[in-house]
């Protein structure tokens, strides 16, 4: 990538916990991520980890009870007339950040297109809506932008299916409707929490080839947050693994992916299902996540690690760094630990990936 990449988030250092009866849960510890022009970044990890409270805090909606302990999140939006700015998220109040940031700057795409979609609204109203609130863009217009939207987002009959109602559509219809909603103000970021979990397989690949041909066509960021491995190997630039409320590993796709040195990515590596063998036994991580009520002294992750060495019950591993995009926190990096390989499964698996790549003349 070349040196003038063109920077639209940073979030630095952010540490966050929620209030709650039964005491404070330290939801997010020390989390950094960068994402620039036209990449896109994938937050993987497990039910809990962190990766949509990390995603509400830049969107600015976190929950009332959540105390934003440190950090800041830097977001670099252009205007209408192509000038920029760059504002703290969190320094924002949440009326401003309405106005000004969401649905407009940064949309969002969750993954139930029923929960997002207004039922008692046809969808050309719905996409209408960002236009005029934000823009007080002229009804007809609007309404010519809607149509042009639903056609980009592969919608036939576009005009016709502007008077249609939410339930008058496929689940994959109405995830490309709320995608064209998404895209109605232009934003710069695009949020994609889990967007394709509750569709099935076919359309799954369709709608993810559309969020990558929208992204390419407009040069939007795209932030992805899944528990699925096998979606980040087809969208992301970057992947940041997350465990605990902390980023554990984060790399380039092809680091994550050939070169995983973290053994939670490793088990997460190894219970993606692998479509290139019969052998359909899934592993799982054994164990399930912390509870984060109660905090533990040294690495979240040594209970459920067959690899955790002692020091891991004392204290926490530090990111170590194994190349310019590549860290991971985990002890077993430290030039004193015993030297421990990736399982061998996981490593014949990932030559698969390789050998299939390199048929497919792809980079995963
Ligand atoms: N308002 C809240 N009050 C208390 N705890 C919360 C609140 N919101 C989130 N948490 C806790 O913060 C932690 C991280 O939750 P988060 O929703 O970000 O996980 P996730 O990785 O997005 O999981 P999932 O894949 O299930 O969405 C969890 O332990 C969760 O219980």
């Amino acid at each position: 990538m070349s040196e003038t990449k063109e920077k639209i988030l940073k979030i630095n250092d952010l540490d966050i916990t929620f209030k709650t009866t039964a005491g404070p849960v330290h939801a997010i510890r020390g989390v950094n991520i960068d994402l620039y022009k036209g990449e896109t970044v994938a937050i993987v990890g497990e039910s809990g980890s962190g990766k949509s409270v990390t995603m509400k805090a830049a969107m600015g909606i976190l929950a009332s009870n959540a105390v934003v302990d440190s950090g800041s999140i830097e977001f670099t939006y252009s205007h209408a007339d192509g000038s920029k700015e760059t504002v703290d998220i969190l320094t924002q109040d949440k009326k401003w950040i309405r106005k000004h940031i969401n649905g407009k700057r940064i949309a969002m795409v969750f993954q139930d297109p029923m929960t997002s979609l207004d039922p008692t609204m046809t969808i050309g109203k719905q996409i209408m809506e960002g236009m005029i609130w934000h823009f007080k863009t002229p009804k007809k217009e609007a309404w010519d932008k809607a149509v042009e939207l639903l056609k980009e987002v592969g919608i036939s009959d576009a005009e016709k299916r502007m008077k249609n109602y939410p339930h008058q559509l496929s689940g994959g219809m109405r995830q490309r409707v709320v995608i064209a909603i998404a895209l109605a103000c232009n934003p710069d970021l695009l949020i994609c929490d889990e967007p394709t979990t509750a569709l099935d397989v076919t359309i799954q690949a369709k709608i993810i080839e559309l969020i990558k041909k929208i992204q390419d066509e407009r040069g939007i960021s795209v932030i992805y947050i899944t528990h699925d491995l096998g979606v980040v190997a087809k969208v992301a630039d970057y992947v940041n693994v997350m465990y605990a409320g902390k980023i554990v590993e984060k790399g380039t796709i092809d680091e994550i992916f050939y070169d995983p040195r973290h053994p939670y990515t490793w088990g997460l590596l190894s219970a993606m299902p692998d479509l290139n063998t019969d052998d359909h036994r899934l592993y799982t991580i054994p164990g399930s996540p912390p509870n984060l009520l109660h905090e533990k002294t040294g690495d979240a992750f040594a209970p459920r690690n067959r690899y955790a060495l002692e020091i891991d019950d004392k204290l926490e591993p530090p990111m170590f760094q194994v190349s310019d995009t590549h860290y991971a926190a985990t002890w077993l990096l430290d030039e004193r630990a015993p030297k421990v390989e990736m399982p061998a499964e996981l490593k014949a698996r990932i030559e698969r990936m390789k050998e299939e790549a390199k048929k497919n003349g792809s980079e995963l």
